[in-house]
Formats: C-alpha cells, structure tokens, sequence
C-alpha cells in the first residue's frame, strides 16, 4: 500500500474534496471571507492524519465542517461512502455514532451538572443499550482509560483537567466509531498528562482500529501519533505525505518555516534551530 498518495476508492473512510468555507464578517455590508479554500484530504479505516497548521489556518474549520457544524460554500464530504455534506440531521445523528469527536477544553466539553457515569451511559442508553449492561460497558470503558470505578458517581469538577480529557475519550469511543474528530486533544494539558493522554490514544487504536483526524499546532505531537501529516496555510493544504518525511525531509517552503519554528526541549537544538532559521531567512 502506498502512503505517497491520498487514498482514493474503496479503502477511504473519510474524503474531503474541494471543500470551500466562508464566515460572513461583522456588520451587515461585511463581506465574507474565504476561510478553506478548496480543501483535499483521505483518511483509511485505522489510520491517523494528523493536520498542522498555525493558529487562524483553518484547521478546526475542517472538523467543524466534518462534523457537520459549519455549513460549507461547496466541495464534497464523504463518510464511510455516504455523502455527509447537506445531509439530513435526522441521517447525520444515525451515522453519529460511527463519527465522534474530542474537543481541546476538558473543561467546558462535559455537562457539570452530570455525573461521569450518566455522560458515558447517556449516549448507549440513546442508542437502546439496556440500563444495566450500559452500566457494565461505562465501568469497563473507565478502567480502559484508568480511571477508578467509583469515578461514575462523580462530578466532572472533581476531576483534573486529564482526568476530564480521559472521560470524553471515553465518552468519544463509547459507541465505537470509526473516525474519532481529535481538535487539539491535549493542548490544554501539562507536558506530563499529555504524553500519557497520547499514549492513550495510541494504545484504544491499536485495540478497537479507530481512525483519527488528529488537528494540533504542534509539529511533534502531529508527528507522533501521525501516519500521514496534512500541512495548511491559508486554508489551502500545501502539502501532503508520510509524517516522518514531512516532519523531516517537507517539500512546501511553508513546512519548512513552520519546521523551524516549532519549539524544541533541547536548548542546544533550539539554538542551532534558530540560526538555521535566520539563515533560511538571510538566504530567501
Ligand atoms: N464561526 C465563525 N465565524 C466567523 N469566523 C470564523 C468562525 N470560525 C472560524 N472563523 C475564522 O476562520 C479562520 C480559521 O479558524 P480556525 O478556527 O479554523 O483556525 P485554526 O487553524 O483551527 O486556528 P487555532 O489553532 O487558533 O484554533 C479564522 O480566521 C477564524 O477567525
């Protein structure tokens, strides 16, 4: 299999061709303006595209409009071979559980006033999971993203900003879907939390075949749990291909500068990063 081209045919999961956004500005004369500009992208069953791309590029226009939340302008999105844009709500709810999504904020993504256990049961019981087996799956989900079992009784406030994250992971997976929406799933984390928050990731992938949109700024979150890396800018995706080769070896100049901008944890590394940039700045 190929991983040099977009995936095309039967194994796609997700395909986004040609997709066109626009926000209308503030005021009503306030022209619209063009926030994705004719975006492509394939995910296969199983896989992780990660999408990079700095703040203000478009990147969580592209999981908003994946999900159904952002009208779009014109362009296709197709799902599991079922076109999602200008679908009917009551059709896009049925496929809603093959499509799920974990937000950035841990805090503002769980309803407070429900215990951990109702937000996890909520969407099993909706989709005719009898009461007492939905008990079972929420106690075998929470062990899964290792929270303890009395954690379904508990209020999303008793929770650590990771403790949360692992409940909507839990909560996103609940109903095993095949494309899991990840929009900057551990940015509001310490470094610490984030890493095991990505292991966990990682690790449900690998156990249940989840495939992954996963949207960050950051170049080596992307590039570690990415199998494909899709950069863009303005709105318009520059490049496409293998996250090592893109993460190491890009071929759009715009890659490039977003290579060398991205922090690293080695000061050495970092200065030496800064004076490759100045100089790709000196030389262009
Ligand atoms: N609902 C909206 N109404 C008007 N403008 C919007 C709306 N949503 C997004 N935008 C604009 O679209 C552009 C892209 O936003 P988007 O959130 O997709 O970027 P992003 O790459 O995810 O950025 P960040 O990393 O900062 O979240 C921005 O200029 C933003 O202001």
């Amino acid at each position: 299999m190929s991983t040099h081209h977009e995936p095309d045919g039967t194994d796609t999961l997700l395909a986004v061709r040609d997709l066109r956004v626009s926000f209308r500005g503030k005021g009503r004369r306030a022209p619209r303006t063009e926030v994705l500009k004719g975006v492509g992208l394939g995910i296969r069953p199983g896989e992780t595209l990660g999408l990079v791309g700095e703040s203000g590029s478009g990147k969580t226009t592209i999981g908003r409009a994946v999900l159904g939340l952002v009208p779009v302008d014109s362009g296709s999105i197709t799902f599991a071979g079922a076109r999602l844009d200008g679908m009917k709500r009551a059709r896009r709810r049925a496929l809603g559980r093959d499509l799920q999504v974990i937000f950035q904020d841990p805090y503002t993504s769980l309803n407070p006033s429900r215990t951990v256990g109702d937000t996890l049961a909520e969407p099993l019981l909706a989709q005719g999971v009898r009461a007492k087996e939905a008990r079972g799956r929420v106690g075998d989900f929470l062990s899964r993203v290792r929270l303890p079992a009395d954690a379904a009784a508990r209020l999303p406030r008793e929770f650590s900003g990771g403790q949360r994250q692992r409940v909507a992971i839990a909560r996103a997976l609940a109903l095993r879907p095949r494309l899991v929406v990840c929009d900057e799933p551990v940015s509001a984390l310490d470094l610490t939390t984030q890493a095991a928050v990505l292991e966990l990731l990682l690790e449900l992938q690998e156990q249940t075949g989840v495939a992954y949109l996963f949207v960050s700024h950051d170049l080596s979150v992307v590039r570690y749990m990415s199998h494909r890396v899709s950069v863009i800018h303005h709105g318009e995706i520059v490049e496409t291909g293998p996250a090592d080769r893109v993460t190491s070896h890009p071929d759009h100049p715009y890659t490039r500068t977003l290579l060398l901008s991205a922090p690293v944890a080695d000061v050495t590394r970092q200065r030496q990063r800064r004076e490759e940039a100045a100089h790709a700045r000196g030389a262009g």
